[in-house]
């Protein structure tokens, strides 16, 4: 059976030191939930929580309507898969998977059959006699996934499983992961610091920050109306801007240079008034232009060619550098020393107050699928 987790309000301190505040974020049934932040913002902390293998010192978990902080850890019916695979070096890969089963005392015929069931489902049962030392990395933690899987948990946990392994095996292995949550059904909950990990294989992402949930949201949600300056950057490459929103003849425009405007028809005029801000605009999403000359004027100062794709380091009149990403096209790469002129879209452009604290487009051309943080 799959579960939802609810955990509202949780606090963790470590004597007088608070890791997570005031936490609260729900798990639908059958997700695949990622904890996603940088080195020491709580993510462990908080799956340790869940699990059970952390003290609670404040706040309520939930599996579906019960409330487990005070249930044993193993009483709580999950499967963990951590970063260092932690299977049994003297066990066989057959007998590391059977082994929660074993543990529960299932029968031995069932056993057979369900240990079977998942290192075929892992693609391991040809190492089923096989020791985890004579096994690549990849299939150490196939090995250490149906060991998880094959007690059927409620919840499977997963700390940063991919991280000791290659960079092409990752990629490999965050596939495979993803495929079996979707054959299993398994509610997850899944932590990295690798944002790029982290949009492949989720279905919804909560993005931390010192103990605190910055936004939550789908990998597509996150990446295009980012809840602040922080989400905005963590997620993706992007070019920050200083500008202005003014308001003129009624309309919005976000001012990024004295010859540069760009009417922000999805900002309405009465709940602005002149402030300052800041624009968050992705590298793909520039325009060039090469023989107009409206925009925001700049000299190309690099020119990469990397196939598929291009990429430009501009500088704009007033020293500012941007990146910039297009689709090749072979016969039109702008060479170095060019001079350029930049547009984008309204609704491509975020834009955050000053402090970068709140996107102003909150709500605005969104799945709907977001959370952003109540106001104090
Ligand atoms: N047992 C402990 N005692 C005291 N402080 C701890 C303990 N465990 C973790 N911390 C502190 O809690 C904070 C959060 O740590 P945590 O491991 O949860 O971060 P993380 O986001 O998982 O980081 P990483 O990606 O590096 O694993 C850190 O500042 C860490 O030093």
């Amino acid at each position: 059976m799959s579960v939802e987790i609810k955990i509202n309000n949780a606090i963790k301190r470590y004597g007088d030191n608070t890791i997570i505040g005031d936490l609260s974020l729900d798990v639908r049934e059958g997700e695949f939930f990622t904890l996603l932040g940088p080195s020491g913002c709580g993510k462990t902390t908080l799956l340790r929580m869940i699990a059970g293998f952390n003290s609670i010192e404040g706040g309520d978990f939930y599996f579906n309507d019960k409330r487990i902080n005070d249930i044993d850890p193993a009483k709580r019916n999950i499967g963990m898969v951590f970063q260092n695979y932690a299977i049994f070096p003297h066990l066989t890969v057959k007998d590391n998977v059977a082994f929660g089963l074993k543990n529960k005392k299932v029968p031995k015929e069932q056993i057979e059959v369900e240990t079977t069931k998942f290192m075929k489902l892992m693609h391991i049962d040809q190492y089923a006699d096989r020791l985890p030392e004579r096994l690549s990395g990849g299939q150490q933690q196939r090995v250490a996934l149906a060991r998880a899987l094959v007690i059927q948990p409620d919840v499977l946990l997963m700390d940063e499983p991919l991280s000791n392994l290659d960079a092409k095996l990752r990629v490999e292995m965050r596939t495979v992961i993803k495929q079996i949550q979707n054959n299993v059904g398994i509610t997850t909950v899944y932590v990295t610091h690798d944002q790029e990990e982290a949009m492949a294989v989720s279905d919804r992402i909560a993005v931390m920050k010192d103990g605190d949930i910055q936004h939550i949201g789908t990998p597509k949600n996150i990446y295009q109306r980012p809840a602040n300056l922080f989400v905005s950057t963590f997620i993706g490459r992007t070019n920050v801007l200083k500008g202005q929103l003014v308001i003129k003849d009624e309309k919005c425009y976000l001012k990024l240079t004295d010859d540069y405007m760009v009417l922000m028809d999805n900002i309405k005029t009465e709940e602005q008034k002149d402030m300052n801000v800041v624009a968050s605009i992705r590298p793909e999403e520039f325009v060039i232009h090469t023989n107009h000359h409206e925009g925001l004027k700049a000299i190309v100062d690099e020119s990469i060619f990397l196939g598929l794709n291009t990429h430009y380091l501009v500088r704009s009149e007033d020293g500012e550098e941007y990146e910039i990403i297009q689709e090749s096209k072979i016969d039109s790469i702008i060479e170095k020393g060019t001079e350029i002129y930049l547009t984008v879209k309204s609704e491509k452009i975020n834009i955050f107050n000053e402090d970068g604290s709140r996107n102003i487009l909150n709500g605005v051309q969104n799945d709907g699928e977001q959370y952003f943080k109540k106001k104090e």
